[in-house]
């Protein structure tokens, strides 16, 4: 068995390549090798890399038992506990995800459009104009308050500063490199310091839920989880930090990312104002194809596995490169230019538009995000008249713990409507 073709150099060198600009690095490679290629991260499982969507979609509708993600996310366990649906494999974890998945079901979102429309228009009413204004630090604070109302059902502020205090802490360069290269121990002693206040406070909001009368009738996720499962405490808490943490700062980088791409293409802007839903969809599914927040899901290989002509062994990881397939020239003619019309001229194919992974493990709260992406930028849409960008070349990227962010934090100037706005359009379900 012998690996696919890949760069021969130091694997400091890959490791720093795929750190520091995973897309650039990512389209050099496969310009060299093609579309399945082994790269050598540190710490880690040989990964091969795989580019073409045939080959994403034998990962997606594989056995899960040869393909373990659980165990591919394995890096986040300090942070999420051992609990976490995003860490379990096989039998376990599709029984866990069962058990989470109804809360997220698409007909249900409706119950939390009001309140994430009246976030987002206090929120934006709030933004200075005329002056730079990174985007990322606004929608952060934004999608945390959604996340607290939404999923918690709490308001509590000795809560919210606890889960800043960790997203800061999550959120810094540093963190990355030593859930890296730190080993186990580093990283769970340090995690398990991070997160000891969070986990408390989790712990008295599950007690007071738990004795309150009204718990059968209340709607955020927490309590449908409470009431339509058997989850223990432990687990729970851990479930609630795996919502945030995959939640909150992905649903907030898109969001900046949506606004970079759209201060640069006044096009694009223009039409999202006129109101239309159906271009409102394609600006979100088009920002996440050009800038997706997370450039790649893995699967650890438990057995040997065939794949693009080649004999993998167990123990290597199957990557499928989420920026490699959405960068493909004959699936997305001009595929780095921002063109939201393209999914309304063809649909988002399942293996060829893959930001929230696939398969059984398969993002948990894609709807939830794209429902909130929608609702907040048609927000965004009634309020602003004006959107410039406030630096004067196409942000870069920044890894921050498991994202893509904005290199500058989308940083754009707004302008906003003096009048009142007129009511925003409810979005409707679907896509
Ligand atoms: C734009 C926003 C988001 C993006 C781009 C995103 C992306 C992803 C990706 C790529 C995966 C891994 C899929 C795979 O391995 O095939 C994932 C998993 C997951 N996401 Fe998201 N996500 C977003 C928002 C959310 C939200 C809002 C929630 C919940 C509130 C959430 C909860 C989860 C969970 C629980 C998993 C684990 C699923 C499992 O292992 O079965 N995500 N997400």
């Amino acid at each position: 068995m012998s690996l696919p073709p890949g760069p021969s150099g130091p694997h400091i060198l890959q490791t720093m390549g795929w750190l520091s600009r995973p897309g650039p690095y990512s389209r050099r490679l496969r310009a060299r090798y093609g579309d399945v290629i082994t790269l050598h991260v540190e710490q880690h499982a040989p990964w091969v890399l795989l580019g073409h969507p045939d080959h994403v979609k034998q990962v997606f509708t594989g056995d899960p038992n040869v393909l373990h993600a659980g165990e591919g996310n394995a890096i986040l366990k300090p942070l999420l506990g051992p609990r976490s649906v995003l860490l379990l494999d096989g039998k376990e974890h599709l029984q866990q995800r069962k058990l989470m998945l109804p809360p997220f079901h698409g007909e249900r979102m409706q119950a939390y459009g009001d309140m994430i429309r009246e976030i987002a228009r206090e929120e934006v009413a709030s933004w200075p104009t005329g002056e730079p204004l990174p985007t990322r630090l606004r929608t952060q604070a934004l999608t945390l308050e959604i996340i607290m109302r939404a999923i918690f059902g709490t308001r509590d502020e000795r809560l919210r500063d606890a889960i800043n205090t960790l997203l800061e802490f999550v959120g810094r360069p540093s963190s990355l490199v030593l859930a890296v290269v730190g080993g186990k121990r580093a990283n769970h002693y340090v995690y398990g310091r991070v997160r000891a206040e969070v986990d408390r406070l989790l712990a008295e909001l599950i007690a007071a839920r738990r004795a309150d009368p009204e718990l059968d009738h209340k709607d955020d996720i927490l309590s449908l989880l409470m009431s339509g499962t058997d989850m223990d405490d432990a687990t729970l808490i851990d479930e609630l930090v795996t919502l945030l943490a995959a939640g909150h700062e992905t649903t907030a980088t898109a969001l900046a990312w949506a606004l970079e791409r759209l201060s640069r293409h006044p096009a694009a802007w223009a039409r999202l104002r006129e109101g239309e839903d159906d271009y409102l969809d394609a600006v979100c599914k088009e920002t996440l194809r050009l800038r997706p927040v997370i450039p790649a899901v893995i699967r650890m290989l438990k057995a040997p596995y065939e794949i693009g002509g080649y004999e993998l062994p167990a123990g290597v990881a199957v990557v499928p490169s989420i920026h490699l397939v959405h960068t493909r020239e004959d699936t997305y003619p001009d595929p780095l230019v921002f063109r939201p019309e393209r999914f309304l001229e063809q649909p988002a194919g399942t293996y060829t538009w893959i930001p929230f992974g696939g398969g059984v493990r398969r993002c948990l709260g894609a709807t939830f995000a794209l429902f909130e992406m929608r609702w907040v930028l048609r927000a965004i849409a009634d309020a602003v008249v004006d959107l410039q960008p406030a630096t004067p070349r196409s942000e870069g990227t920044k890894h921050r713990s498991i994202t893509l962010a904005p290199q500058a934090d989308g940083r754009v100037i707004v302008a906003r409507r003096t009048t009142p706005a007129r009511r925003a359009q409810p979005v409707p379900t679907g896509r």
